[in-house]
């Protein structure tokens, strides 16, 4: 845990007074203390919190763990509501200690069914800098694994409650190029079922423009309302995360690999995607709007100097002081200079980039990965800028990782016309300006994507400009017309087509992307057969927004899984091509076809169910008529055991079941059980199920628990008869690791 580049580097760079140099460094090289976060809906959070405070930390208090006494988990100040919370205790008292095993194990489940939120406290900051709400539109640019998606999510559904969600108005798009790990947001979102989400796949620095309807033009100042026209516009957002791609040196403590490799290069290179990874989220940003630029390193080369080349390059923009935001938090203002190194000796001989370049042979200039905004503004530039305003967190400050956040805020400017969709005038969200780019922004040059590029004044060069998958606004070319262009496709490529477009040579969008392997979205008529089964057989009222149903095959027929959105998801996903965008996923699952069901087998229509993620979504929409009460009794057997008897319950939950039921209310737990002629079947995922029962029962209770613990108790067994007793040892404590 030494590098004298990293050293060398960053004392020269002044990011801390010379007193506090060696606390900093020895805390880099402590490991991190653990901390959670409550998650979930406002309610939910606050009941689980409220068990963690008054149950579970008096019971940690007083342990003494081989004659020490260990600290309970605490809350972190500055965090709202005191919902997260930090606790050190090494590994050993966690496995040993029957105390700390029993908390653990509950830190475990919870996680895993999403209740809590295993988070470093720094990445924690970037959501609540963002103030999203509701309404707003928000776009979270670079978002997997997505802990801080979720946290969005939150806000976003406020208004949830234990057993309901609501349906936002607003929307959220987490976005990641990384189409591997986007699929690690799909997993989280099953967590947070929200019908205002939607997860895409591209390159956040050339974000396609998003189209969206306005119907309806509003005149200020109590004028009607009217429709003029039909036009589409670019959807801009609220809000937009920029939680970019860096060189993590401000996680050493949680990844100590970083110490061995550390270079100023690694900075250098990822500067300019930095840069225009911000540029095209303040393209995308509405007036008035938020962005939070965050890091998790500590060079100043992807922090206050992205910073200070986006401002410079986009005009109308302004740092936010939130120092009074989070009281408690402790942090340092953003450096309003640095000294940038191309050097990997960390030799900091260029005052400036002209300096610098002159420097190089000419034939080197072109490549070289420096540009310009590398270097520091001069002081009065960075005074005007504000550049102060960032915050640079430290390890030794608060016992967390180092991180950097920027608030950007665009300037409201003029109203002039107001737009809205239909929607917004009916009252579900307030009326919100939506500007057309192309007139705003007339003077600047074009990119392929169809967004505004940096005007020749402008410092930063973009690069990526030849990717077209952009906003062009959608004319429809022949699918010929793309395999002509080797540049898109291989012409060696016989299988191309456009997922789901049925017909051979079928019209594609122009910028669609043909290698795009998703299924398509259809949303699917009210009057469908199968929707209107579902209505009736699951006693869905009247006010089921059966409009917003969507399936993902390519015939667009309803035969698996039935997903549900808001009204804005629907509107993009029916005005832009989902290729285009590259939408992996949108909405939430909320009813599945229940395979095996005896009319499927007796050759009548198949029996749609209701999914526990889907539940909370789907609860306001269930006549309360088919809501049976239920007391704990009655829970334990239908965990216990996979498929319990009917005859094997007591009154009266026997003959109401006996009747029919396909949800059950219990003391504020709502959960879907499936009927068939013979058995009950809690339908919650098993490990699910199991957190579900240690948070009721204090122990777990189900089939797979049981099995578990027989498992653990044989493997003992072997263990103490010496017989391949260490393996199952590692086996046990890698579980426990990965976990
Ligand atoms: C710091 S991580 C994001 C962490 C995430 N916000 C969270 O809280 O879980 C950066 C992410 O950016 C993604 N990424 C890298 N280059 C990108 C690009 N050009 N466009 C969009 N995402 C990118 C990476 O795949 C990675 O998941």
């Amino acid at each position: 845990m030494h590098n004298e580049r990293f050293d060398k580097y960053y004392q020269a760079q002044g990011i801390l007074p010379r007193d506090e140099w060696n606390s900093f460094m020895d805390h880099l090289r402590e490991p991190l203390p653990t901390t959670f976060r409550v998650a979930g809906s406002r309610q939910t959070a606050q009941l689980l919190n409220e068990t963690i405070k008054d149950t579970h930390v008096p019971h940690l208090a007083g342990v003494v763990f081989e004659g020490e006494a260990v600290s309970p988990p605490r809350q972190i100040p500055w965090y709202p509501d005191g919902l997260a919370w930090v606790f050190n205790v090494s590994k050993k008292v966690l496995r040993k200690s029957p105390e700390f095993k029993k908390f653990h194990n509950f830190l475990v489940f919870e996680t895993e069914v999403g209740n809590i939120s295993r988070q470093e406290a720094v990445s924690m900051l970037p959501p609540l800098f963002l103030g999203v709400e509701p309404h707003h539109r928000v776009i979270d640019m670079c978002a997997a694994p997505g802990s801080k998606t979720a946290q969005l999510l939150e806000a976003l559904h406020a208004h949830d409650t234990i057993t309901s969600s609501s349906i936002p108005p607003g929307l959220l798009i987490a976005n990641d190029s990384d189409h591997k790990r986007t699929h690690l947001l799909i997993h989280q979102s099953a967590r947070l079922p929200s019908p205002a989400l939607m997860v895409t796949n591209h390159d956040a620095s050339i974000y396609p423009a998003i189209k969206i309807p306005s119907e309806v033009t509003v005149f200020p100042s109590g004028t009607k309302a009217r429709v003029q026209s039909k036009k589409q516009h670019q959807l801009l957002f609220d809000r937009i995360l920029c939680d970019v791609p860096c060189s993590g040196d401000g996680t050493m403590r949680k990844n100590p690999g970083i110490w061995k490799n550390w270079s100023p290069m690694d900075g250098n290179g990822l500067h300019g995607l930095q840069i225009r990874i911000l540029q095209r989220a303040m393209r995308m940003l509405k007036k008035g709007g938020r962005i939070v630029y965050s890091t998790c390193s500590l060079n100043p080369v992807e922090n206050e100097a992205v910073i200070v080349a986006a401002l410079k390059s986009i005009p109308g923009f302004h740092l936010i002081d939130v120092s009074n935001h989070l009281p408690g938090l402790v942090y340092r203002p953003g450096l309003t200079t640095w000294k940038p190194t191309a050097d990997r000796a960390v030799e900091f001989s260029y005052a400036n980039y002209d300096e610098f370049i002159q420097s190089l042979p000419e034939e080197k200039r072109e490549s070289s990965k420096m540009s310009p905004t590398h270097w520091p503004p001069a002081h009065t530039e960075a005074s005007e800028l504000h550049i102060e305003r960032c915050l640079r967190i430290y390890p030794h400050l608060q016992d967390t990782g180092g991180f950097f956040i920027a608030v950007l805020e665009k300037d409201p400017g003029p109203v002039t016309v107001v737009l809205g969709t239909k929607e917004s005038i009916e009252g579900k969200r307030p009326a919100e300006t939506v500007e057309d780019l192309e007139t705003t922004e007339g003077k600047k040059p074009r990119l392929s994507d169809g967004t505004v590029g940096p005007s020749e004044e402008d410092a930063i060069q973009v690069d990526d400009a030849e990717v077209d998958i952009g906003a062009d606004a959608g004319d429809d070319v022949d699918i010929a017309e793309i395999l002509q262009d080797s540049s898109k496709v291989s012409s060696t490529d016989p299988t191309i087509m456009v997922e789901g477009s049925a017909e051979k040579g079928k019209k594609v969008t122009k910028g669609a992307d043909i290698h795009f392997k998703e299924n398509p979205y259809t949303f699917i008529s009210p009057n469908d057969p199968i929707i209107q089964s579902c209505i009736s057989k699951l006693n869905l009222k009247p006010e089921f927004p059966a409009h917003n149903v969507l399936v993902r095959n390519p015939e667009g027929d309803a035969v698996r899984s039935l997903y549900m959105t808001n009204d804005i998801v629907k509107n993009i996903v029916q005005s832009n091509d989902y290729t285009k965008i590259r939408l992996m996923t949108c909405g939430t699952k909320v009813l599945a076809k229940q395979e095996g069901s005896v009319t499927k087998r007796e050759g009548g229509e198949a029996q749609f169910r209701l999914l526990g993620e889907g539940l909370p979504v789907m609860l306001p929409y269930i006549e309360p008529g088919c809501i049976i009460d239920a007391d704990l009794p009655v829970l334990r057997i239908l965990m216990e055991g996979y498929y319990p008897v009917i005859s094997g319950f007591s009154e009266p939950f026997r003959s109401v079941i006996e009747a029919r039921g396909t949800v059950v209310d219990l003391f504020r737990l709502i959960l879907p059980i499936w009927k068939s002629a013979a058995s009950v079947t809690l339908m919650i995922e098993k490990r699910a199920k199991s957190a579900m029962s240690l948070r009721v029962f204090g122990e777990d209770i189900t089939t797979a628990g049981r099995e578990a613990a027989q498992k653990r108790q044989a493997d003992r067994e072997t263990q103490s008869e010496g017989q391949e007793g260490a393996i199952a040892t590692k086996r046990q404590e890698s579980t426990i690791e990965n976990e």
